[in-house]
């Protein structure tokens, strides 16, 4: 069986599909594959995939290998193996506010998709905070008076700028990275290991 790779829809996935075809790999039958969410190549099998799920795949050992952005390491810790970051996605986590912000004096209201981070970003800083868990959107929380703040991605920081919002502290930066099924990594290792290699060859280019 051709070894199986998750990929995170979206964003990731263009980036991906170019690194790919960096790397010499044939994206044809990756780019025209319509709404398709499973792509077979000559030499791998391709699914489709929102990040978290990526990780569920590949932690059931139905993908051997995902693409996924560090950040969904880090909130959803998933029992994967975390095998090399990726030349993309680079982005930040950040605690941003509207601009001028004073923080109250009780508990701090902060608005995120990503609950668990902020939780543990908190809790290492000794703050105890109340956190209501968005989907997305989240700048448009403190806008609107749902919370003090927010915790979200920021890479080139043009969503906080263009909603009023300013960083008030960076915390995690984090890229794409490649992860694997533990035991798809022993039991398949001879398949795996070229792909791997060409993965981190330029990686070590970059
Ligand atoms: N602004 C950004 N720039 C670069 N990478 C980003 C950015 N936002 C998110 N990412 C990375 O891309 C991954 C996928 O994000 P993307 O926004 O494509 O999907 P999503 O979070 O599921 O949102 P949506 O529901 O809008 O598709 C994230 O997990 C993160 O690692
Ligand atoms: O710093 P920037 O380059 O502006 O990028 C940061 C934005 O990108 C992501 O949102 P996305 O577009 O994925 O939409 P979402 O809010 O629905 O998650 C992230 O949540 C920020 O809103």
């Amino acid at each position: 069986m051709k070894p199986c790779i998750a990929l995170t829809k979206g964003r990731l996935e263009k980036q991906f599909l170019e690194f790919f075809k960096s790397l010499n790999y044939d994206i044809e039958p990756l780019v025209n594959k319509g709404r398709k969410l499973r792509v077979e190549t000559d030499e791998f099998q391709f699914i489709f995939a929102k990040g978290p799920d990526v990780t569920t795949y590949v932690e059931h050992g139905i993908a051997d290998l995902g693409i996924v952005g560090g950040d969904i390491l880090a909130e959803f810790q998933p029992d994967v193996y975390d095998l090399l970051p990726l030349p993309f996605g680079q982005c930040r986590m950040a605690v941003a506010t509207e601009k001028g912000k004073v923080w109250p004096e009780q508990k701090k209201k902060i608005a995120s998709k990503y609950t668990g981070i902020t939780k543990e970003h908190f809790r290492n800083k000794g703050e105890s905070i109340d956190i209501i868990k968005l989907e997305g959107s989240v700048e448009l929380a403190p806008i609107l008076g749902l919370a003090d703040g927010i915790v979200d991605i920021v890479e080139t920081g043009t969503t906080l700028k263009e909603n009023g919002l300013v960083i008030q502290e960076e915390f995690f930066s984090f890229s794409a990275r490649c992860i694997a099924n533990r035991s798809s990594l022993k039991i398949k290792r001879a398949e795996l290991a070229p792909i791997i290699q060409s993965f981190q060859k330029k990686e070590e280019l970059i």
